[in-house]
């Protein structure tokens, strides 16, 4: 059975619905990548799991429980933690407070934070060089490495990452893409959204192309690198044939 399942859900706003009968999985362990263009579905998918957004239909089981429908923070002690675009850190706190929060729900457990906090540090150097820097005066490549390690202090099942490289330079972007595989192989379940298809499809173990709120491919990271329908839309080929098909879906 799959850490995470994500089964037939539909989610929307208000009347309309943009994700229709998604289903997914992600085992512990493997990095699985949701693809797809501006648009697919991909942050209201994150949402919809995370609990910020209701399921319209269908289940999103973690470890055998349902969690769809249950508030975020329940979301959250069950073991699923998602951090969001936009690198989103206290900018007037450091470095140290900002990871502190992150471990909130440990807060009658001080050393066990200390302990969590330590691990960011051994995970991400800079953090530990910059812990008393205030985290609005970090460079973006360092705030997404605070925004992946406020998530990290809590030892997620499953960590979700939206569109942890977006704006940063090529070399940050391997590196924080590197941390998530790291992740996985040490057991964590690694659920990514990402632009960069190439360097995303490097590290998944698995991938779902969703289009207009629908997967309309699936296969290993491996297979879709090699795929000419990945190649012409998303590495670079320029045609539309995926979106084709989902609209006759
Ligand atoms: N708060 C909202 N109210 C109404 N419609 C929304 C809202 N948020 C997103 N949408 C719509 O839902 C659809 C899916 O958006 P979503 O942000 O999930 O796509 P995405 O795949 O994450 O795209 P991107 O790569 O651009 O972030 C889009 O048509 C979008 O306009």
């Amino acid at each position: 059975m799959a850490l995470l399942s994500v089964e037939d859900v539909d989610l929307g706003y208000g009347e309309l619905t943009v994700v229709h009968g998604l289903t997914f999985e992600v085992n512990a362990g493997e990095v699985v990548a949701l693809l797809g263009p501006n648009g697919a579905g991909k942050t209201t998918t994150m949402n919809g799991i995370s609990g910020v957004l209701k399921p319209k239909r269908g289940r999103i089981v973690l470890d055998g429980k349902n969690l769809a429908g249950r508030a975020a923070h329940h979301v959250v002690a069950e073991g699923f933690r998602h951090v969001p675009e936009g690198r989103r850190v206290f900018g007037t706190l450091s470095v140290k407070e900002n990871l502190r929060l992150g471990a909130y729900s440990l807060r009658k457990k001080p050393s066990l934070i200390a302990e969590r906090v330590k691990e960011v540090y051994d995970l991400f150097p800079v953090l530990g060089e910059r812990r008393e820097q205030l985290a609005g005066t970090l460079s973006g490549g360092e705030q997404q490495m605070l925004a992946v390690g406020r998530a990290l202090v809590t030892r997620p099942r499953v960590l979700a990452l939206d569109e942890p490289s977006l704006g940063l330079s090529p070399r940050m972007q391997h590196e924080i893409l590197g941390v998530a595989s790291d992740l996985a192989s040490q057991g964590t379940a690694v659920l990514l959204v990402e632009q960069n298809v190439r360097e995303a499809l490097r590290i998944a173990d698995r991938a779902y192309v969703i289009e207009l709120g629908r997967v309309v491919l699936t296969g290993t990271g491996k297979e879709l690198a090699a795929d000419k329908r990945i190649e012409a839309t998303y590495l670079g080929g320029g045609s539309d044939e995926l979106e084709s098909e989902a609209a006759e879906a």
